[in-house]
């Protein structure tokens, strides 16, 4: 029994069977969190949207039973003062498997520590996964956008992301610092008496699992390379050695051999051939604007995928159209690459694109593609049309521009 989570009247548990496949009933509970900002905004879309997909897809065989959750800002007004993110809310979503997510606020500089990455900590969903491809009509920086087609395997779990880090002049930083100083002969902190001190954790089993599911993934979707993203050439012991592992498991794992005589790997043909390489982060984001075609799957360290989410989203439209899950082997949430753009929260404006290609990739995690292809044609159609949010349509002067609500509203009319 939840104490303010309210179990729908009707609908199952999707369940995780011994080899981590699901088995989804046709009236399936799925909780969501509504999110801060821009939430209130776009997931009832998202909702709309999906439930209008599911219904024309399987003509009323299938249905979703939505079922509400809390963190962030609402958590507090329902749980009281404080409560971020309740323990039942945790609970849910482990119990119902698979759940989607608004974006959740965090303050900068102070304050309470993100709530995004806790939920993916306390649940260990260890793999942000943000494929970023383009949509014909969509405006772009780029003269090919479309030749921008990557899908992004982001390490959620550890990195300097974690959030260990010490307040400079507090108690605990000056500890940390006359303990590398003095234990360890540091002597490379510049100003000790007012530095901050952040802890970089980066582990073979935490990169481990993230590449075996970058290179599992390319190899199951006929993708042609696998990139290592790092700056391991200064971070030699963190970024260096999520490369070296990398590579290493590529070979040992999935029997990569040296291309070249290194250090690029490639597969056996009978595991697609694939190649495994690396690149240097800060060329990495030079190159994929100049040579996008050369990338494909990405495997990355937390706070490089961070910003190369952005940045890729950027390339095929923005982030009001960048769609995101956050998994574990048995769990997944589904979310949004952007965040709260509080400026437009509840002015129904923004682009629900992102939300509801996130719910795309959800449906399709369920095995339900035929409604997440319906999803997929609407948003081709509506943009082709010409029919788009505010973000576009100020680089698309002879298109229609709609509110968040009709944009979603655009997208059902479209679902043939
Ligand atoms: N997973 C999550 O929940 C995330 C949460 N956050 C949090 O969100 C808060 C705000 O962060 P901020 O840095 O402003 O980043 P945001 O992603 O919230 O917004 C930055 C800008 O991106 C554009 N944008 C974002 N979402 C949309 C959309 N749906 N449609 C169209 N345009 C969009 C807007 O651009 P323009 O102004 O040009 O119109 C907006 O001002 C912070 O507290 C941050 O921590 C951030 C990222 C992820
Ligand atoms: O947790 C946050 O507030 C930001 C997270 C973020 O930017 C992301 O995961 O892409
Ligand atoms: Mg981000």
């Amino acid at each position: 029994m939840y104490q303010h989570i309210r179990t729908p009247a009707e609908g199952e548990k999707i369940r995780v069977n011994a080899d981590f496949s699901l088995s989804v009933p046709d009236n399936p509970v799925i909780p969501f969190i509504e999110g801060d900002g821009i939430g209130v905004d776009i997931t009832p879309v998202m909702k709309k949207v999906v439930d209008s997909a599911v219904s024309r897809a399987y003509n009323g065989k299938r249905k979703i039973s939505w079922m509400e959750i809390y963190a962030g800002e609402k958590s507090n007004r329902i749980y009281g003062e404080n409560v971020w993110l309740p323990a039942e809310t945790l609970e849910a979503a482990r119990e119902y498997v698979v759940s989607i997510k608004g974006p959740l606020t965090t303050p900068v500089g102070g304050g309470i520590r993100s709530i995004n990455v806790a939920l993916r900590q306390q649940l260990d969903l260890y793999v942000c996964l943000r494929p970023v491809r383009y949509f014909q009509g969509v405006p772009s920086p780029l003269k090919n956008p479309e030749k921008t087609d990557m899908v992004i395997f982001r390490e959620n779990s550890e990195d300097i992301y974690a959030g260990i880090e010490w307040e400079a002049q507090s108690e605990d930083a000056k500890k940390i610092i006359n303990f590398l100083i003095d234990d360890m002969g540091v002597t490379k902190i510049r100003f000790p008496q007012t530095s901050g001190i952040g802890i970089k954790p980066v582990s073979s089993e935490g990169t481990e699992r993230l590449v075996r599911k970058a290179i599992q993934y390319a190899i199951d979707n006929q993708r042609r390379s696998v990139t290592l993203v790092h700056k391991g050439n200064i971070m030699k012991f963190t970024e260096g050695a999520f490369k070296n592992w990398g590579y290493a498991l590529a070979e040992r794992e999935f029997g990569a051999s040296l291309l070249d005589g290194g250090p690029w790997m490639k597969l056996p043909e009978n595991k697609g051939g694939i190649v495994i390489k690396d690149v240097i982060a800060d060329a990495f984001l030079q190159q994929i604007l100049l040579r996008p075609e050369e990338y494909d799957v990405i495997a990355t360290l937390n706070l490089n995928g961070d910003y190369v989410s952005d940045a890729l989203a950027a390339q095929v439209g923005g982030i009001g159209i960048a769609p995101g899950a956050n998994l574990s082997d048995s769990i997944a949430i589904f979310e949004a690459t952007h965040g709260t753009a509080p400026k437009y929260a509840g002015k129904d404006q923004v682009n629900p694109g992102s939300l509801v290609l996130s719910a795309e990739m959800m449906l399709r995690h369920m095995g339900w593609g035929e409604a997440a292809d319906l999803i997929v044609r609407a948003m081709e159609k509506t943009i082709q049309d010409k029919i788009v949010t505010y973000d576009f349509a100020r680089q698309m002067p002879d298109a229609r521009k709609v509110s968040c609500s009709a944009f979603g509203e655009a997208l059902i009319d479209r679902m043939t």
